[in-house]
């Protein structure tokens, strides 16, 4: 298991426009460099914005033509796409959920996540249907990760069940707004240090429907230093490489996994 070169593609979602956004990430597949990348990860809800007056219109069905689209791109960069999410309905024509997808190079499904935590300030629980799944991992490259998305990252104890699971990365795409851009920064530093894993956060910026999003996509290390980030709102490619041994070495050096008392506390 070697390294693994991480890109996060920060840029502008359009609002409810499932075209407009799928050339906009073709064309940044077109524009990049990919040869030496391993995972490319796009933001929460690319396909549509934060449309969710019409999220039901916007809606993929079992993740197509989502899905499909990111396959085809997989395939042809050779590369894995942790594909943030899309608005997706499953078996229930009245549900739609927040569904994040990773597809690997072969351009096969390798795990969904639909968003177990809706956000009350955006009317999320009106609209959207809260995901059930179990906190699951799954493997990139080798590396066993863990998804959550935007919201998510205010729960704690979400991200101690991957890592205990043996998540040592976590991706967080996201829509997360600036007006608590210093959560964003300040929890997935957070997450990082108390898990001793690699945060991956992929946030989109600007104005899109009434909200302006903070941007400031980054990559944490295990201990908790920001490897890379974009500055601020503007388009930004995130670009870092994932040490596979610093989770082990940092566990030994601050081996809190040994010194927890679940004796005394009542989670996990
Ligand atoms: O928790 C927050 O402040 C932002 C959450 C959010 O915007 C989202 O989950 O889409």
């Amino acid at each position: 298991m070697g390294d693994i070169n991480v890109k996060v593609l920060q840029y502008q979602v359009e609002f409810g426009d499932f075209e407009g956004n799928l050339n906009k990430v073709r064309a940044q597949f077109e524009q990049e460099t990919l040869e030496e990348t391993d995972i490319v990860v796009l933001p929460e809800m690319w396909t549509s914005g934060y449309d969710l007056e019409h999220i039901a219109a916007h809606a993929c069905h079992d993740l197509e033509p989502a899905l499909s689209f990111i396959s085809e791109l997989a395939q042809q960069y050779n590369v894995n796409i942790v594909a943030g999410s899309v608005a997706n309905i499953k078996d229930d024509p009245d549900k739609v959920y927040n569904t994040a997808f990773v597809v690997d190079r072969e351009g096969t499904l390798v795990y969904e996540y639909s968003k177990m935590h809706l956000v009350p300030m955006l009317d999320e629980p009106k609209h959207l249907a809260a995901g059930d799944n179990k906190v699951e991992t799954f493997m990139i490259d080798g590396s066993k990760c863990g998804m959550v998305i935007c919201y998510d990252l205010r729960f704690p104890e979400l991200f101690r069940d991957l890592t205990l699971k043996g998540a040592s990365i976590i991706f967080v795409p996201a829509q997360w707004p600036d007006a608590r851009k210093k959560h964003w920064e300040t929890l997935l530093s957070a997450r990082a240090i108390e898990n001793q894993c690699y945060i991956i956060g992929a946030n989109t910026y600007g104005e899109m429907g009434g909200q302006t999003f903070a941007g400031r996509s980054m990559i944490t290390d295990p201990w908790g230093e920001v490897i890379s980030e974009a500055k601020g709102q503007s388009e930004a490619v995130v670009s870092g490489q994932i040490d596979s041994q610093e989770v082990a070495r940092i566990r030994q050096e601050v081996p809190i996994f040994e010194s927890r008392r679940r004796d005394m506390y009542h989670c996990l």
